[in-house]
């Protein structure tokens, strides 16, 4: 089965969860696109009403209202249930994200799900974080060399490119890849956060609930412990 179908089964399953009335927070990606398009399915065939969704990032809100999806500004009011991918998921469900550069909307986002599913192909499951990828940081672009070169001390950060120009976030901003050799992602994160020039990490710890990743066999379901 191709890497798209496995993609497609977590996001289906994970869209189970969602019932009519809730409050939904949309990710951003190759994965979460799958969960929109299911999400507009429901509504369009009748299963599911009443759902009003916040997206994490212009992408996915231009997706979710072209499939006719309501899509609100975050307020306060907690979301019951957010949807994402991600690019590494631990064994206890720690996350990176930010591969797709949506890091900031998605932490924004996500933190005031009642419940954060992350959704995944089994490629993403790594014994550590920081096995297969780095720790995506945005930045802000004033003074990014400065901020380069605190971030020298964590690892190897590069900068990020896109069609052969630097990045820039949903919310103008930089996005530094930084490749790590840290046991500890939580330490890691706090001094990141502590670092002048950075506004977030894709460190996405203590936040997912649930976890449902294709295999080539089974889609496989885990919850926080
Ligand atoms: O910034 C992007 C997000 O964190 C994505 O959810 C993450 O990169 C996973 O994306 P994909 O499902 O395309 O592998």
């Amino acid at each position: 089965m191709s890497l798209e179908a496995l993609k497609e089964q977590a996001a289906i399953k994970a869209v189970s969860y969602i019932q009519s009335g809730m409050r939904v927070g949309l990710g951003t990606g190759s994965t979460a696109k799958y969960a929109i398009l299911e999400l507009a399915r429901k509504l369009r065939d009748g299963e599911l009403t009443n759902i009003v969704a916040v997206a994490t990032s212009i992408d996915s809100e231009r997706l979710a209202r072209e499939n006719g999806i309501t899509v609100l500004d975050l307020d306060p009011t907690p979301l019951d249930i957010a949807i994402d991918g991600a690019d590494e998921i631990s064994p206890t469900l720690d996350l990176i994200k930010g591969l797709g550069a949506a890091l900031l909307r998605e932490k924004i986002v996500e933190i005031q799900a009642k419940e954060f599913i992350v959704i995944a192909d089994h490629t993403k499951l790594v014994s550590h974080l920081g096995q297969k990828a780095p720790v995506p940081v945005e930045v802000v672009q004033f003074g990014i060399q400065s901020t380069l070169q605190r971030l020298s001390k964590f690892g190897e950060p590069k900068l990020r490119e896109k069609n052969g120009e630097l990045l820039i976030t949903d919310n103008g901003n930089f996005i530094a890849d930084l490749w790590f050799n840290h046991p500890n992602p939580t330490a890691l994160e706090r001094d990141l956060k502590g670092t002048l020039g950075v506004v977030d990490t894709g460190f996405f710890l203590g936040m997912a609930a649930r976890a449902i990743v294709a295999h080539e066999d089974r889609v496989e379901e885990f919850s926080r412990a």
